[in-house]
């Protein structure tokens, strides 16, 4: 009802606007309308899809009795997880290893679980230190689930400040976990010196330890790479009991082939894992996010193999959670207005969208086929009898390609017809006969008859440069190529095609990662998005104009993904709207008439609609209000630079054909204690939000001088300019913080260019419109009586 009030009240108000021009500021007046009129469709498109939040529960105790009942064996269904890295420069080894520790470590059963490292960088670092990793692993794992400890990452469970005792009942603990603390610093030792050996790369590029040079020395032109470590074959851990099997894996790169960043990365997984192992789900976490609850992948189990809306799920997506942002959470790293308000919201709908890590997928769904179609519900009083709401006829599916999910797998009926369905499958999966195979196993597994070696051999064969030429990779299949920001668009077309996802939050987080805390990092990193996101909409992809023919996405669902594409084009109306307000102070004109009592009532009631939708919205959520005005605040920040670049990169892209290319944001490794924080690079994006903030600070002061100037009855009319620049300054406070760093000395080259932009516009300004004549200018007619 508020949304409702709030929408009616906007239309008073833009109406309002528009019937009231200020004539001698008529360039001025327009510019705020229209930037108004922005600002109310882009709130349109975020508030609308918050229309129904839900909130979940799981029950792990149910699972068990359902799936894994005494003395019959384990029902759960395997799962492989995928772990993407590229430098081990920016994503130390030591964080892979942690969070490849606490996948071996979960709780889940372990002839279930595989996981798969992609290592884009072809580094030999990542590999020794994988192959360390798995060393430790056998020490580790069995400790973690000998004392149930939380969480199984070693370097956040050591360096928890928590009463470990608390609880433990076990004797032995206290003496096991000091030899195990010892035995990871060890470890670290060795991972430390692992890394460092790695800085300088001998002359004849690196050897292995069995003498032989290593395949991925030139890293953009290197064979395809696999290792699988641990597992059946691998050994056990100390007490004879078996490990998760770990696979090292290097996609195959040769110059003059599009790698596809991650999202390339992704499919090269999705294809080994297919040959190696085929779990009907995968778990995919970027290198620095670990499992900080063990029992995350059973949260997922709840809704993926729930016997009656199961069926029908793509993918279970948890929150993304951090460590180590500072407390006061400067530039909303945590983006809880998007995770605990938006994803929740959409959750209502038809899911929340995949962000790229910390999602349990079903194989089935990134395989490009529709969910099964259940038999029909029976309708009930709702929205679908109401003829204009209602949904419309589904179209008939082509249902060719034979497999939907379930029920008819291998219903061919002569040989002519399995020839040419596997035709038709080889064009749409690449040619290999043993991976097509392996996407008709629904239920998971490896032909029988197949042995280690073959299949081993096939794995490299998939991960090969050419395999998904003249194929439906990325296109239709696995992980979606054209975006920097894949994630969104591999979700988009799995809901576009019917799908739905859902969004789980344990209350212990389930996953947690590292984000960018100093200020140049972090805008590079939305830049990165915002332009994933124009590329996106310039795209065939775009939420704007694709999937309408199958009218399988809900209405509400294309409203948050075409606000997931169109929000960096608010950008310009920020930029316009953060300079107005020097504008007017510079020049004494304001983008409003004179307003009377009566319209005042418009502005109350816009301002009392605004405040108790925000409240509401933070009651249901429960996130702080100091969340949300840092969230508030980075909007602006991010608005006037990161994803104003974006605009400008992706109509470049467009235009000129300039390709965008993935910037990995750096993860810390340990111990810094916000040394990062501070820290200061250099970068073009701090140019307008420094520029804005400088010419509003000047047209505070140009604007009381001229009112002290002017005498007292001035300072009426200054009030609401002064407002408004306090509006933007208030905003951009935060990146002045970080200009600022922690010796509050800002480099001399940001100082340079925004003193000189912002004076060459404000001595613009004041030439074309000197407020300083207005006082003494002999032909100023209303002068007379107060002069
Ligand atoms: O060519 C590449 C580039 C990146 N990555 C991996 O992609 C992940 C994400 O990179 P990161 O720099 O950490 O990006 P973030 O902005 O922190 O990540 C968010 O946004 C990305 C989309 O821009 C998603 O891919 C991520 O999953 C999501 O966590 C990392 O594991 C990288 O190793 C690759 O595997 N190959
Ligand atoms: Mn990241």
């Amino acid at each position: 009802m508020v949304i409702v009030a709030r929408l009616v009240i906007l239309a008073f108000f833009l109406r309002y606007r528009l019937l009231n021009p200020v004539h001698d500021a008529f360039g001025l007046w327009l510019t705020s309308v229209i930037c108004e009129i922005w600002f109310a469709f882009s709130w349109i498109l975020d508030q609308f899809p918050k229309w129904f939040p839900i909130d979940r529960e799981t029950y792990l105790d149910r699972l068990s009795l359902r799936y894994e009942r005494e003395g019959e064996p384990n029902m759960l269904a395997p799962v492989d997880i995928f772990v993407s890295t590229v430098d081990p420069m920016k994503e130390p080894p030591l964080v892979t290893a942690n969070t490849v520790l606490s996948i071996l470590a979960m709780d889940y059963p372990v002839d279930k679980i595989s996981c798969y490292i992609s290592d884009d960088g072809a580094s030999m670092c990542t590999f020794e230190a994988l192959s360390e990793t798995a060393e430790f692993a056998r020490k580790w794992v069995p400790f973690c689930k000998k004392f149930s400890i939380e969480p199984r990452a070693p370097e956040m469970y050591f360096s928890e400040k928590v009463d470990y005792l608390k609880d433990k009942v076990q004797p032995t603990f206290v003496k096991e976990r000091r030899a195990m603390k010892r035995e990871y610093e060890e470890f670290k030792v060795r991972i430390n010196a692992l890394v460092a050996k790695a800085t300088k790369v001998p002359l004849g590029g690196w050897i292995m330890q069995d003498g032989t040079p290593w395949p991925g020395n030139n890293t953009k032109d290197h064979p395809g790479m696999i290792q699988v470590f641990l597992g059946l074959s691998g050994g056990h851990d100390v007490e004879g009991n078996e490990l998760p099997r770990l696979v090292y894996v290097s996609r195959e790169k040769r110059p003059g082939f599009q790698h596809h960043k991650k999202a390339g990365a992704m499919n090269a997984l999705v294809r080994v894992s297919g040959v190696l192992t085929n779990a009907p789900f995968m778990l995919n976490l970027d290198c620095d996010h670990y499992l900080n609850n063990s029992k995350a992948v059973r949260e997922a189990m709840c809704f993926l193999m729930d016997p009656q809306v199961g069926k029908k799920v793509c993918y279970v997506q948890f929150p993304q959670r951090f460590d180590g942002i500072d407390r006061h959470d400067r530039y909303a790293n945590r983006n809880t207005v998007f995770f605990d308000i938006n994803m929740k919201g959409l959750d209502g709908i038809q899911g929340p969208v995949y962000v790229g890590t910390g999602c349990v997928f079903r194989r089935q769904a990134l395989y490009g086929y529709e969910p099964p179609k259940g038999p029909k519900r029976p309708k009930m009083v709702s929205c679908d009898c109401c003829p204009c709401f209602g949904r419309r006829k589904k179209l008939p599916k082509y249902s060719k390609n034979g497999v939907n999910g379930g029920a008819n797998t291998t219903g061919f009926d002569d040989d002519k017809e399995l020839l040419m369905s596997q035709m038709n499958f080889e064009k749409k999966f690449g040619q290999s006969p043993i991976f097509v195979t392996s996407t008709l196993m629904v239920e998971g597994g490896v032909p029988p008859s197949s042995s280690p070696a073959a299949l081993l051999k096939e794995a490299i064969h998939v991960i090969s440069c050419g395999y998904e030429d003249k194929t439906e990779w990325g296109a239709e299949l696995g992980w979606i190529y054209g975006s920097i920001t894949e994630d969104i668009l591999t979700g988009f077309k799995m809901h576009c095609r019917g799908w739905r996802s859902i969004y789980c939050m344990p209350k212990r987080a389930a996953f947690k990662g590292s984000a960018p805390i100093n200020l140049s990092d972090r805008l590079n990193q939305v830049l990165r998005w915002a332009l994933g996101s124009v590329e996106i909409f310039f795209s065939r992809h775009s939420p704007v104009w694709y999937g309408y023919k199958e009218g399988n996405l809900k209405w509400l669902e294309r409203f948050a993904y075409i606000n997931t594409t169109v929000y960096p084009f608010t950008s310009l109306p920020l930029l316009a709207y953060c300079t107005l307000p020097a504008i007017c102070l510079l020049t004494g004109k304001f983008i409003m008439p004179e307003i009377s009592t009566f319209a005042s009532l418009f502005f109350i009631a816009l301002f009392l609609s605004i405040f108790t939708t925000g409240i509401l919205e933070l009651r249901w959520s429960g996130v702080s209000i100091e969340e949300w005005w840092r969230n508030e605040q980075f909007w602006v920040i991010g608005g006037v630079s990161a994803h104003l670049f974006a605009v400008v990169q992706g109509l470049l892209k467009i235009l000129a054909g300039i390709d965008t290319n993935f910037t990995v944001t750096s993860k810390a490794s340990d111990d810094e204690d916000f040394g990062e924080l501070y820290a200061f690079k250099w970068t073009t994006l701090l140019i307008p939000p420094t520029t804005i903030l400088v010419i509003n600070l000047v047209g505070v002061v140009a604007g009381i001088s001229d009112a002290i100037n002017n005498g007292y009855q001035s300072w009426g009319p200054l009030f609401g300019k002064l407002f408004f620049a306090f509006w933007v300054i208030v905003h951009l406070y935060p990146f002045l913080k970080g200009l600022m760093g922690k010796q509050n000395r800002t480099p001399t080259i940001v100082v340079i260019w925004s003193v000189l932009l912002a004076s060459i516009f404000s001595l613009l300004w004041v030439r074309i419109d000197p407020f300083i004549l207005k006082t003494k200018g002999p032909d100023t007619k209303q002068c007379g009586v107060n002069c």
